[in-house]
């Protein structure tokens, strides 16, 4: 994609190059010679000639390799190069580009048209050298790798918040349900569902329940997804799991377990090991380089300087260790009947303690659960 003009620009490797700028980040340069010590050298930028160190300087590639698809063939690969050659494309609206077994995205922030099912169709079966860099590419050389070696293949999506991790997932995921699809569309009108459509579809529910507006992204992921997609023998779409990822709850389950304030645990009722409280447990129970006993008396302090009172400190950490013991709660289901019951009460009955309610009301309010309708109190079990 590099044009005629950019490719015959002068060049000379020992003159050319990249210099700090504290605007732009770094701009063209041209070497006039040493400057008056060793480790200096004169460097001309527009108009004016500037001293600088040695080691600021950075060399330019040649301009055959302007907006080059794969920067692992840079002659010259500093961050000048890298970030001015993303930076080229990005501008020309190439907002992928290989360096190497990776593929780099730019977030364009509007909608570009090159997810069409037409572009899918373009990119399979094809060699990677043979079209423009794209997600479709690495998804089409994971989906043959998969199909001639029959073995698993996977695919990292990485970046910071904003990044375009959920937006390219789902588009790795379309193009799968389309290279993979087993069914055949239904004709205008009919409502047939298929897999591929289901596995599509997974994502607004996902993206409802798990996804929140933040400062930097306005469908920002609340978790992390590990995606399986499983494909039979003749590649097409046999199944497709998700496994969620949290790493870790919110630190203050953590914190109110620490020994900060030792006698906390007995008058929350947690007397069982952190381990046992499910929701709080199935992933990390520490960072590294975080100390929970510290954190938690820093927790505890604040509270104190915006005033809270000890009873209402006291109420708040009732609240999380409420939570802890409802997520432990069991229910069962009555033999012969749809209804659920509960499996045991010793959690709820600290539950219910915790929140101060009476135990009876709250577990009737979770085994015949009621809704008001206008004027009327509707009351549901499992059975209606
Ligand atoms: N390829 C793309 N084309 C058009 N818009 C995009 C693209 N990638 C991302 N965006 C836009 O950027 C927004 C943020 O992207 P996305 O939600 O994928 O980020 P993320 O890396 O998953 O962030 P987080 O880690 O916060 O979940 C999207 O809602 C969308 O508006």
């Amino acid at each position: 994609m590099c044009n005629l003009k950019d490719q015959s620009k002068p060049y000379d490797s020992k003159k050319n190059c990249w210099i700090p700028d504290a605007e732009e980040g770094f701009i063209e340069g041209e070497v006039k010679g040493p400057g008056p010590k060793a480790d200096l050298v004169i460097v001309k930028v527009a108009d004016k000639e500037v001293t600088l160190k040695k080691d600021l300087v950075q060399e330019m590639n040649p301009p055959k390799f302007e907006k080059t698809e794969d920067m692992s063939n840079l002659t010259f690969l500093n961050d000048e190069s890298v970030i001015h050659n993303l930076r080229a494309r990005y501008g020309a609206m190439l907002i992928y580009t290989y360096s190497g077994l990776f593929c780099v995205v730019i977030n364009p922030y509007k909608r570009l048209p090159i997810y069409t099912e037409s572009v899918a169709n373009m990119y399979m079966g094809k060699r990677r050298t043979e079209m423009p860099p794209h997600l479709f590419a690495v998804s089409d050389e994971a989906y043959r790798k998969m199909l001639q070696n029959h073995e698993n293949q996977s695919m990292l999506i990485t970046g910071e918040s904003g990044a375009g991790k959920t937006e390219n997932t789902k588009k790795v995921i379309a193009y799968f349900a389309n290279v993979g699809a087993s069914q055949k569309k239904a004709a205008a009108g009919e409502k047939t569902v298929t897999l591929e459509d289901q596995i599509v579809q997974a994502n607004p529910v996902l993206e409802g329940f798990g996804n929140a507006k933040t400062v930097r992204n306005n469908n920002s992921s609340r978790f992390g997804k590990f995606i399986r997609i499983h494909f039979n023998r003749q590649g097409k779409l046999a199944s497709c799991d998700i496994e969620h990822c949290i790493v870790r709850c919110y630190h203050i389950f953590y914190q109110i377990f620490s020994d900060y304030k030792p006698e906390l645990k007995k008058q929350l009722l947690l007397d069982r090991p952190l381990s046992d409280y499910y929701f709080v447990a199935q992933a990390e129970l520490s960072i590294d380089g975080v100390n929970d006993t510290e954190e938690f008396q820093m927790t505890d302090e604040a509270f104190d300087i915006l005033n809270f009172s000890a009873e209402e400190k006291m109420n708040c950490y009732r609240l999380m260790s409420a939570h802890m013991h409802m997520g432990i709660m069991k229910f069962k289901q009555r033999p012969r009947e749809e209804q659920a019951e509960p499996d045991g009460q010793e959690e709820a009955e600290k539950a219910a303690k915790m929140y101060a309610v009476d135990v009876d009301q709250f577990l009737k309010a979770f085994v015949s659960p009621r809704v008001k309708v206008e004027n009327l109190t509707r009351f549901f079990t499992n059975q209606n």
